[in-house]
């Protein structure tokens, strides 16, 4: 035996060891989550198990303490999935998304909440809504934003009419690919179908690769792969998870004309988020139509140093609602400073309303 074989024996022995060690581990801070369960149902009877900033809170130390080799990102998301296996032995919780299967929005659900959640397909994101507030499901997950295609106005939209609030956000960098099934002839691609907002992530790449090809509108991009699987002739924009899903090959990959491509998708639910530390809000204001309504409504916030993140206008749909403004800032509403500025926003404004405190995407 050369004496890098003894090495290697050895070696894996450790890591035998280790193993079984983590596994110990990780049965012992099972047993924790499920004594955490019964301690939540004695306070309860109708406790709320998934807790946003408690989960913020450990994946954020978890990150802080890593010293590596793997880097934090990674450590954080074996922890993400060691918790929602924990938090699913506490009670398996149930996640709408705006589907089908293989959707950018079902990654971003799985992201957050762990392989070990019920994730739902919707056909449309007030059906996502719906769901949630009838309570069919714990929560419900929409794309709200793209760093280049802008704002989601369907969603914003939907937040008028529904009482829903937000209990966390998260950010999924948005690669896409140009896929075929194993009956497309390559060489004659005359007809792409994708989602809109992907033709406009990738049109300065589809206009110097494929300027003649007919680009067809599709309500996803799974839908999008879906439809290839049966043409000859076509191919799909679409992320990963649609390409293993339909069994697609990838002939062009990361084809999105911006490498910094991500879209930020919101989580929705019927709970309000206790402080994790780093926090975000988001309101919707609607303002008078008079002169100088946005910048009474800004000033506030600028006096009291709060951090807005985003600002998006919506034209109002009733009398009421003059103008509309969707705000997101830092911090959260328990904080005194933030408070204190929705209270004198709420003077100056017809109609204020908290879409929700959450904490800020870890992952
Ligand atoms: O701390 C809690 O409240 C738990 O239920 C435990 C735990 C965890 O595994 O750490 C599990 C689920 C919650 O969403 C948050 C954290």
């Amino acid at each position: 035996m050369s004496d890098s074989s003894i090495n290697l024996d050895e070696l894996r022995q450790r890591i035998d060891q280790l193993d079984g060690d983590i596994l110990r581990l990780i049965s012992e801070r099972a047993d924790c989550a499920q004594k955490v369960a019964h301690v939540k149902l004695a306070d309860d009877k109708d406790a709320v198990f998934y807790r946003p900033e408690r989960e913020a809170q450990v994946l954020r130390r978890i990150m802080s303490l890593n010293k590596g080799p793997l880097d934090s990102e990674e450590m954080a998301r074996l922890f993400r999935e060691i918790m929602s296996a924990c938090l699913a032995l506490e009670q398996p919780i149930k996640v709408a998304y705006l589907g089908p299967e293989g959707t950018f929005t079902q990654q971003a659900a799985l992201k957050h909440f762990g392989e070990s959640a019920i994730s739902l397909p919707m056909a449309a994101i007030d059906e996502v809504f719906r769901e949630v507030e009838a309570g069919a499901v714990n929560y419900g997950v929409v794309p709200v934003e793209n760093s280049t295609e802008g704002v989601v106005n369907h969603t914003l939209d939907t937040f008028m009419d529904s009482s829903i609030h937000i209990c966390g956000e998260v950010v999924l960098r948005i690669h896409h690919h140009l896929l075929i099934s194993d009956t497309t002839r390559r060489d004659k691609i005359s007809r792409i179908y994708s989602h809109p907002q992907s033709f406009g992530q990738c049109r300065k790449w589809l206009d110097a690769h494929y300027p003649h090809a007919e680009r067809v509108p599709v309500s996803s991009n799974a839908e999008a792969a879906k439809l290839v699987k049966t043409e000859w002739h076509s191919a799909a924009i679409a992320g990963d998870m649609a390409a293993k899903l339909y069994g697609l090959e990838r002939i062009a990959d990361k084809i999105e004309d911006r490498p910094d491509n991500s879209t930020r998708f919101l989580i929705i639910g019927n709970q309000r988020v206790p402080m994790a530390g780093e926090d975000k809000t988001s309101i919707v204001v609607a303002m008078r139509n008079q002169p100088g309504a946005l910048h009474d409504l800004l000033e506030p916030f600028h006096r009291h140093k709060i951090d807005l993140t985003r600002i998006e206008t919506r034209p109002s749909r009733t009398g009421v609602w003059n103008y509309v403004f969707f705000i997101d800032f830092k911090g959260h509403v328990d904080e005194p400073r933030v408070a204190a500025v929705l209270e004198e926003v709420k003077l100056r404004a017809s109609e204020l309303r908290v879409l929700g405190s959450y904490p800020q995407g870890v992952l």
